[in-house]
């Protein structure tokens, strides 16, 4: 990952003017001093002007370089976090399945490369560059102590300094590692604070679980935190000794500056300078720089390793076949298909055969947890089937190039239980600019609103189509439920007129009330006459008008028919109608 390469060289550039400005104050603070004496006896003297100048001079450059160049790190830091942030996405939303997705090592690796709590790449790199310039501003200190007295003295105190900064880098190493291997109990705490102020907020606050979210919350946190108090609990006293040590050489240093200065040995100037240079080197030996900018790299290397660890734990299966435009032209065929999710030990669906022809309106019933999401995700390719063939025209959806696999998904119009509610206008929710809609062709929105039952809804909106579904929106709304599902069904059906060929409902009618799901019943057939179409329903009035109907239970395909010839077999279908429809009519 490339960022801001000009930026980065301007930072570099304002951080050695930094340390050229604070060695120069060094120096300059010495040649004043030097020139006191001289002044006390004679008066004021030019040369006291001149650096006194000088001093004021470099000063001033010490502080405002600073103040431009945490701006530039500032800047720096957003283009880090906001391009780290685009190349995570990239990584987790690149491959055309979702195993990955579900999978908690690549979870794991994901919280890592994003950053949580103190470990993020744009901190590593922001803290990269003070560590940068603290090496530079050590290394001209210590040349300043071994111009103007002793090298050795000037090794001396890189070797305590580079001693004590490590000793404090490895503690923090150590608890860095200690915090990172917690990131399940981390993303855990994380969630329950996110449930507090997302979307399930106000359930919460009706169920009155706010205290005990907050409690799951602190539990969650204590337990990520408590191996790292651990350790800080067993390496504060050992940190404090290192540090003291460090801070005697320091010390003993400049008493033995002081004595040759007393000796005469050194002049005035000279022991200043040389006592500022001690000074400096002796401030910065906590290892927090260092620690901070590993932190970074360990986000790094995570996001480095998020792809490869995709590609082997949720392998793309795929080649290079593709189908014909406008496919199905003729069917869409399950042969044969088993398909377990993975890591668990029972297959979902057994040796399915169904054929859905082009152009026909099939519905699927099923008990719940039968498998009918798990069959509308091999369907829509999320997943490939774990045995057997999904054929369309004749090809399987296995042997589809990644390109082709994602045309595949974009070709099928999928409303899922758990449907998409965007925080953008309605015509955006409905018009996904991204898959290719356009939201200002009103006339196109209307007929996609007009044909799912929403355009009553649309003309209430405080600013129809513009109104943003987003209640924490300045002017937002929110929508009830049911109003979002016939949201989400002029989506399928925009999507539908424009550039998809297969719609796919799964429980489209969940939160409708009875006249909406009238209106829906009663435009089924016309709402799926131009497409191939698979409607997944408890409702029975919702899939009793379509072309065919599929039962399916233990995993396979027990039912085919219409609901006359379904009626009529009195198998399970017919079962589960009229215990549907004796308590209706009860
Ligand atoms: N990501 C997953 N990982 C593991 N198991 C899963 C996953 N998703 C679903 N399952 C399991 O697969 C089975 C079928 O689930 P599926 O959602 O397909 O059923 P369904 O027929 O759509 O049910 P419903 O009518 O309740 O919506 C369930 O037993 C469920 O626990």
């Amino acid at each position: 990952m490339r960022v801001a390469p000009g930026a980065t060289a301007v930072n570099l550039l304002w951080s050695v003017v930094t340390t050229a400005a604070q060695t120069g104050v060094l120096v300059a603070t010495g040649r004043l001093v030097g020139a006191l004496p001289d002044a006390v006896r004679h008066g004021w003297t030019a040369r006291v002007t001149a650096d006194l100048a000088v001093l004021v001079a470099l000063f001033t450059v010490s502080q405002v370089v600073p103040v431009l160049w945490e701006h530039g790190r500032y800047h720096l830091k957003n283009v880090v976090k906001t391009a780290v942030s685009a190349d995570v996405s990239d990584r987790m939303l690149a491959p055309a399945g979702v195993a990955h997705l579900e999978d908690p090592a690549v979870q794991d690796e994901y919280t890592r490369a994003a950053g949580f709590i103190g470990y993020t790449i744009r901190d590593g790199a922001n803290q990269a560059q003070r560590m940068l310039q603290n090496r530079l501003s050590a290394l001209a200190a210590a040349a300043l102590i071994g111009v103007l007295f002793h090298w050795w003295l000037a090794v001396l105190a890189l070797a305590a300094l580079w001693a004590t900064e490590s000793y404090h880098a490895r503690i923090l190493y150590r608890e860095d590692d200690t915090w990172h291997g917690e990131s399940e109990h981390h993303r855990d705490a994380e969630y329950h604070f996110g449930l507090g102020m997302g979307p399930a907020a106000k359930e919460l606050r009706v169920f009155g679980l706010g205290r005990w979210l907050t409690d799951r919350y602190d539990d969650r946190w204590t337990t990520a935190s408590a191996p790292m108090n651990a350790v800080r609990r067993a390496t504060a006293a050992r940190g404090a000794l290192v540090s003291t040590c460090g801070l005697a050489v320091f010390g003993a240093a400049i008493w033995f500056t002081a004595a040759a200065a007393a000796d005469g040995a050194l002049p005035l100037a000279a022991t200043t300078s040389v006592v500022g240079a001690l000074l400096r080197l002796a401030t910065d030996v906590s290892g927090y720089v260092v620690s901070v900018t590993r932190r970074g790299s360990v986000c790094l290397r995570a996001l480095r390793r998020l792809p490869g660890m995709i590609a082997e734990r949720a392998p793309e299966r795929g080649g290079t076949a593709a189908l014909p435009d406008g496919a199905p032209h003729h069917e869409i065929r399950f042969e044969k298909v088993s398909f377990r999710y993975p890591g668990q030990r029972r297959d979902i669906l057994r040796d399915l055969d169904l054929t859905i022809r082009a152009g026909e309106a099939l519905a699927l019933v099923g008990v719940n947890g039968a498998g009918k999401s798990t069959l509308v995700k091999l369907l829509t390719a999320a997943h490939l089937p774990t045995s057997g063939r999904i054929l369309v025209d004749g090809v399987s959806l296995a042997d589809l190039s990644p390109q082709a696999r994602a045309a595949w998904q974009r070709r099928a119009s999928t409303i899922t239980q758990d449907f998409l509610r965007l925080p953008l206008s309605a015509a955006e929710n409905v018009a996904l600019r991204e898959v290719g809609g356009d939201p200002a062709d009103r006339a196109a929105l209307d007929d996609a609103a007009e044909r799912a039952g929403a355009a009553d809804l649309v003309a209430r909106l405080p600013h129809g189509w513009d109104t943003v579904l987003d209640k924490a929106h300045a002017n937002g709304t929110d929508l009830s439920g049911g109003e979002w599902q016939r949201i989400a069904l002029a989506r399928a059906l925009h999507a539908t007129a424009h550039s998809s060929g297969v719609l796919i409902l799964d429980e489209p009618a969940a939160a409708l009330d009875v006249r909406a799901e009238a209106a829906l019943v009663e435009r089924y057939l016309e709402l799926t006459s131009r497409v191939t179409s698979l409607i997944i329903s408890h409702r029975f009035s919702v899939v009793r008008d379509a072309d065919r109907i599929v039962v399916l239970e233990g995993g396979r395909v027990t039912e085919h028919g219409t609901h006359a010839q379904l009626l009529a077999t009195d198998g399970k279908y017919a079962t589960m109608f009229r215990t549907q429809a004796d308590r209706y009519a009860a």
